[in-house]
């Protein structure tokens, strides 16, 4: 299934009327879909017949209340949890992802980043990124030493993507607390994913912080499917982007954060307990 989206024009797009000017681009092809999909735990249903897609590129804010399901999605995207029933396809092939293990869902192009950062603090910025860069070795060492300078280059790129190019030289542990959810992000895009599970991004974060990492995931969303866990409102009204409310393992509603939380059952939900 395809959703047709409004863009800004490419650089040197001369068609579109100016840089100002939003264009219609190609019609985006869904990336992810989840289709009836329910999981059991000792009988209690945390997700019950959950259906929903995501394109690519989008951002994607995912909100519920606690027990919504929230992360049990995420553990059945990266195949942590599997699900009792249901289908969950990914790509243009629509291959499932139900049979492969976790690890194979990583390389398909999956990375889920969690709520607390876990960059090794020992290490510099840059080690940290060389360590997560995705680098198959090949037996022949002229074609290591090309991949070595290709992943230097790499490095660069990505700690400019996150705002951390003048602290590559930095010891992690040193980093504030922000700076290290953004490595973290940037250890995710060294293994250059196609979707990208964000929980809770904002959590912890100073005004500050939380600005640089709404531009951040913003600017990404421009190549990738991003999906954000967040419980935080205003931090998913800067993202200004469609949302999916979850309750009780199924979407109850979805579109704009305005949308959304004008529905009733959204209001009863989050503020009738
Ligand atoms: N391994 C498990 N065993 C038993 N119950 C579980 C398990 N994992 C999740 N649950 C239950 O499933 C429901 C959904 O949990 P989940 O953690 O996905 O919700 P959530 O939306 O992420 O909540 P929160 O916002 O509090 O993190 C909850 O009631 C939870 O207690």
């Amino acid at each position: 299934m395809t959703e047709a989206v409004l863009d800004r024009p490419a650089p040197g797009d001369k068609t579109a009327g100016g840089d100002a000017a939003p264009r219609r681009r190609d019609r985006r092809a869904t990336l992810l879909e989840l289709s009836g999909v329910s999981v059991s735990f000792d009988g209690f249903r945390a997700i019950n017949n959950l259906s929903f897609q995501i394109g690519e590129p989008e951002l994607r804010a995912v909100i519920g209340p606690n027990g919504a399901g929230k992360t049990t999605f995420m553990d059945i995207v990266t195949g942590k949890t599997r699900p009792d029933t249901g289908r969950v396809t990914w790509g243009e092939r629509n291959v499932s992802l139900l049979k492969m293990s976790e690890s194979r869902i990583a390389r398909e192009g999956i990375g889920r980043k969690f709520q607390k950062p876990t960059v090794f603090e020992a290490q510099t910025v840059r080690e940290n990124l060389a360590m997560a860069l995705r680098n198959p070795r090949g037996p022949l060492d002229v074609l290591l030493h090309r991949k070595s300078a290709a992943g230097a280059r790499r490095i660069e790129e990505v700690a400019h993507e996150i705002g951390l190019a003048e602290h590559l030289p930095r010891i992690a542990g040193e980093l504030s607390h922000g700076q290290k959810q953004w490595l973290e992000i940037g250890m995710l895009l060294a293994q250059d994913p196609r979707l990208l599970l964000v929980d809770e991004p904002a959590a912890g974060m100073t005004p500050a912080e939380r600005e640089h990492t709404t531009d951040l995931l913003k600017r990404l969303a421009e190549r990738h499917a991003v999906v954000v866990v967040e419980h935080d409102m205003e931090f998913v009204r800067r993202l200004d982007c469609k949302v999916t409310v979850l309750h009780e393992g199924s979407v109850l509603a979805e579109g704009s954060l305005d949308h959304v939380t004008a529905n009733p059952q959204v209001i009863e939900v989050y503020l009738g307990r």
